[in-house]
């Protein structure tokens, strides 16, 4: 039996932190295999609010940075849904003075900010809150920041670090970031890594001190590998259905910490094989639960296991997971909600959920506007008839393509 091939759209993390740091490198970047979804284009359209030229062809998008951060000093950053614009541009914003206005969606404004916006005060930024939550909506007023040290409170999200260390070339003395508590670690290396390939090294003095000297960005060709979490699905959904599948681009050497989700599948007795081209994970006969996996660094994929733990033999405990109550969702509880409509016996904690085996029941699945809780249960769907999402169309937060996609992979008589 030959592997299937899916099609698994760019990385949405790779596509901003690439879209963000050509926006500050000199001259043109080419972003080939960029992501095309509501949060790449959300954080395209901010920067060219900002004055920043981003042309958009399907395969191809070009950013013209001036070398110094976008032009323009004062406008509106609209959001929309995406945690990265308002993590990583205000930071950038900040590092080049003006006066800017923050919104984005009432999703997005329920998600924290505080620790990013206490570290750009510290920095000498103005940072004023308009909303009821103390993150989004703010007015920001800078003249410009001139580094130093900062302590950030990271127990939140990584984010606040990215966005940080990414401007970090901007200001005008070394930004020395000290990060305690700092959840999702792989996306900090992502983020250390992507600042490489565009010329900037960052300096880990310890595990939770970096530092970043100020300097200039080069402007470069960047190919956007498939999205790790994303893949998360049509892996799983070869681990559902017993069948093989393979994604090609997203290899061993991959700084997406994601791509691990792939020893979670073997852990539920799936054969995977990867070099350093391609994945391929092929089913087994039965899932095989009875283990406790810390999924703290993946938390974007812990939902994918969660949805179709239901099917092991025996229960399985996901750990480390708390930072995901703070996302699109509280991802804990959107799962354990619908676990427990298809009849599936769930236990939660603050930071984990227990999963046990189940013949799950059809139910009606409340997707909470979370793309990932749609294309989670859309796995379990291929084994259980009648699940039901309540909003498909949510998935186009990071895979507009992505009920297609399943279709195409897993149509009945494959
Ligand atoms: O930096 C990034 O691109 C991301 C970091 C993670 O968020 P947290 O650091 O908030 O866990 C992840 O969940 C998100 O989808 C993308
Ligand atoms: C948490 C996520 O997104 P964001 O970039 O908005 O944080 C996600 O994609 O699962």
């Amino acid at each position: 039996m030959s592997a299937i091939r899916a099609r698994v759209p760019g990385s949405k993390s790779l596509t901003n932190r690439a879209l963000a740091i050509a926006a500050m490198a000199d001259g043109v970047t080419e972003l080939d295999n960029p992501l095309v979804s509501d949060d790449t284009t959300a954080f395209a359209d901010a920067l060219v609010a900002l004055g920043v030229s981003v042309e958009r062809q399907a395969r191809r998008w070009t950013v013209t940075g001036s070398g110094a951060g976008p032009r323009v000093r004062s406008g509106r950053v609209w959001c929309e849904d995406a945690g990265t614009a308002a993590r990583f541009l205000p930071p950038m914003v900040a590092a080049v003075g003006g006066v800017f206005d923050f919104d984005g969606t009432d999703q997005l404004r329920a998600r924290p900010l505080h620790p990013l916006i206490d570290a750009l005060r510290a920095l000498g930024a103005t940072v004023e809150p308009s909303g009821d939550g103390g993150g989004l909506p703010f007015r920001l007023v800078s003249d410009g920041l001139a580094g130093g040290e900062v302590v950030l409170a990271s127990g939140t999200s990584s984010q606040y670090l990215s966005g940080l260390l990414m401007a970090g070339p901007l200001l005008s003395n070394p930004l020395t970031v000290v990060a305690p508590d700092l959840v999702s670690r792989p996306y900090v290396d992502m983020t250390i890594a992507v600042m490489a390939r565009f010329g900037v090294q960052v300096t880990e003095a310890r595990p939770d001190r970096f530092t970043v000297d100020p300097g200039r960005y080069t402007r470069t060709r960047y190919l956007v590998e498939p999205d790790a979490s994303t893949a998360s699905y049509v892996l799983a959904a070869a681990a559902v259905t017993g069948k093989e599948v393979s994604v090609d681009g997203l290899g061993s050497a991959s700084p997406q910490g994601d791509r691990r989700f792939v020893d979670v599948l073997s852990q539920l007795g799936a054969t995977v094989t990867a070099d350093r081209d391609r994945v391929t994970v092929r089913g087994p006969r039965h899932l095989r639960g009875g283990f406790e996996v810390d999924m703290g660094s993946i938390s974007d994929t812990f939902m994918t296991l969660a949805a179709i733990a239901p099917l092991a033999d025996a229960p399985i405990r996901i750990t480390g997971v708390g930072h995901a109550r703070l996302k699109e969702s509280d991802r804990i509880d959107a799962v354990a909600q619908n676990l427990v409509a298809c009849g599936v016996p769930v236990r939660t904690g603050p930071d984990w959920i227990e999963i046990s085996p189940t013949d799950p029941s059809p139910a009606l699945i409340h997707c909470r506007r979370d793309h990932r809780i749609a294309m989670s249960f859309s796995v379990l769907g291929l084994r259980v008839s009648g699940l039901l999402l309540d909003d498909p169309a949510c998935v186009s937060k990071t895979f507009p393509g992505f009920h297609d996609e399943l279709a195409r992979l897993f149509a009945d008589g494959r």
